[in-house]
C-alpha cells in the first residue's frame, strides 16, 4: 500500500520531468488516487498553458469524485495566464488534498488552501515540503525578490586557477564536466559573463551538445562598462541566441548603434554597474534564473555584492602553478578569514577519474 509520502514523491518527480520549460512558473506535479488506485496525473508543462492539477484531474475524469489529490505546490487560487486550479478541484469533486509546500507567490501565499478548508475539503500541507521548496527554489527566490536566482558555476585546477599564467584555460575540466554544464545553461534563462571572458575566450555561450530543447537557448548576458566587446567576437553572432550587452553611459554611441545592428540588445544603466542594479533590471525583463560563469572579477563582484544564491564549482584534480594564473575570486577579498563565506547543504560528488563537483549555498551574513 502505497503511502502519502510515496504518491507526493511521484508528484514531484513528475514536476521535475519539465525542468527547463516551465519559466517563469514553478516546476508542479499532481496525482489524482482513488482507493489506492492512480486515476490521474499531470505536470505544467510550459507556462500559459494548464497547470498540474488541471491535467491530472483531466485524465481523472469523474474518478476525481471522492479521491485524495497529491500536488507539489499549493493550489493556485488567482487568476494568472489560467483559471485557478481551487475551482477545478471543488467543481471536481475531490474530497482530500495533500500539498508539500504552500506557494510563497504573494497572489496565492495560503489562500489556496484556505479557499479548500473553507469549502469543507481535508487539506494536509507538508509532505515531501523540504524537497518541494528545493525543488523550486528559481520560482520562490524570484516570486519573493523578482531577481534571478544566481547559480556561480566555476571551473578551476585544484589550485584554484582558472586559466594559466599565459591566459591558457582550455581546457580545464573533461567532456563529461563540460556537458553537464550546458545542461545547466539550458536549465537557465539567462547566462552571464563578463567582457574579459569574452575578450579572452570568445565564448559562445550557447547550450550545445545532446538534448537541447528546440529553440530554447540562454539568453547571453554580458557586462561591459566600455562596451569593449569586439564586434566580431562570437556571441555577437545572434542567430542562435539572444545576446544583451548591459554597459554604461560611458561607452560610445556609434559602437551602441554597430552592436544593436547585429541584433544584440544594449542596455545602457547610469552610472557605475551595480551588482545589485543589474539584477533587479534582468529580474524586470523576467530573467528568473542566472547562470554566471566568470570571469575572476565578475565573480569577485557577486561576491562582493552577495548576490549568490548557489555555487557549482568543477574542480579538475591538476596543478598549473603560477603567481600570474588567475584564480576563481579576483577583486579584493576578504581581510580575514574569520570573515570567509561558508557554503551549506554541500554535495561534493566525483564526476569522472579526474573532475569532481561542489554544489553549495553560500550562508550570507
Ligand atoms: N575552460 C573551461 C571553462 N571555461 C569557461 C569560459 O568562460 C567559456 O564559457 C568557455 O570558453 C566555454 O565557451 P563555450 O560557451 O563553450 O564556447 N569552463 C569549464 O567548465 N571548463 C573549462 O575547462
Ligand atoms: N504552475 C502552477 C502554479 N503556479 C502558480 O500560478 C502562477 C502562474 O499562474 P498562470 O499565469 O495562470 O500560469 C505562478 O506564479 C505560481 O504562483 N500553480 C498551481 O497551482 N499549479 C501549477 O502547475
Ligand atoms: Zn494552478
Amino acid at each position: 500500500m502505497k503511502t502519502d509520502i510515496d504518491y507526493m514523491s511521484m508528484a514531484i518527480d513528475l514536476a521535475k520531468s519539465a525542468k527547463g520549460q516551465t519559466s517563469p512558473n514553478p516546476l508542479v506535479g499532481a496525482i489524482v488516487v482513488k482507493n489506492g488506485t492512480i486515476v490521474g496525473m499531470g505536470a505544467h508543462l510550459r507556462a500559459g498553458e494548464p497547470h498540474a492539477e488541471i491535467h491530472a484531474l483531466k485524465m481523472a475524469g469523474n474518478q476525481a469524485v471522492g479521491s485524495t489529490l497529491y500536488v507539489s505546490l499549493e493550489p493556485c487560487s488567482h487568476h494568472g495566464k489560467t483559471p485557478p486550479c481551487t475551482d477545478a478541484i471543488l467543481s471536481s469533486g475531490v474530497r482530500k488534498v495533500v500539498v508539500a509546500t504552500k506557494d510563497p507567490n504573494p497572489l496565492v501565499a495560503g489562500s489556496g488552501v484556505d479557499k479548500l478548508k473553507d469549502a469543507g475539503l481535508e487539506v494536509v500541507v507538508g509532505i515531501q515540503e523540504q524537497e518541494a521548496i528545493q525543488l523550486n527554489e528559481v520560482f520562490f527566490h524570484y516570486v519573493q525578490t523578482s531577481r534571478p536566482f544566481v547559480t556561480l558555476k566555476t571551473a578551476s585546477t585544484l589550485d584554484g586557477k582558472i586559466a594559466t599564467c599565459t591566459g591558457h584555460s582550455r581546457w580545464i575540466t573533461g567532456v563529461a564536466s563540460r556537458e553537464e554544464v550546458h545542461d545547466l545553461r539550458r536549465m537557465h534563462d539567462a547566462i552571464l559573463v563578463g567582457v574579459g571572458t569574452v575578450l579572452s575566450d570568445d565564448p559562445e555561450l550557447t547550450a550545445r551538445h545532446a538534448g537541447s530543447i528546440a529553440g530554447k537557448q540562454p539568453i547571453r548576458i554580458i557586462l561591459d562598462r566600455q562596451l569593449r566587446t569586439p564586434l566580431n567576437a562570437r556571441v555577437t553572432q545572434c542567430e542562435d541566441a539572444k545576446t544583451w550587452i548591459i554597459t554604461t553611459s560611458a561607452s560610445s554611441q556609434k559602437k551602441t548603434e554597430e552592436l544593436t545592428a547585429k541584433g544584440v540588445m544594449v542596455i545602457t544603466l547610469d552610472g557605475e554597474l551595480q551588482i545589485n542594479h543589474v539584477l533587479a533590471v534582468l529580474g524586470e525583463r523576467g530573467i528568473t534564473s542566472l547562470l554566471v560563469e566568470g570571469g575572476a572579477e565578475i565573480n569577485a563582484a557577486f561576491l562582493q555584492a552577495k548576490a549568490i544564491q548557489k555555487i557549482i564549482s568543477y574542480v579538475s584534480l591538476k596543478l598549473v602553478g603560477g603567481k600570474a594564473a588567475p584564480s576563481i575570486f579576483g577583486g579584493i577579498g576578504y581581510a580575514s578569514m574569520d570573515d570567509a563565506v561558508r557554503l551549506v547543504h554541500t554535495e561534493i560528488k566525483p564526476i569522472d577519474e579526474q573532475d569532481i563537483r561542489i554544489v553549495g549555498y553560500p550562508q550570507w551574513m
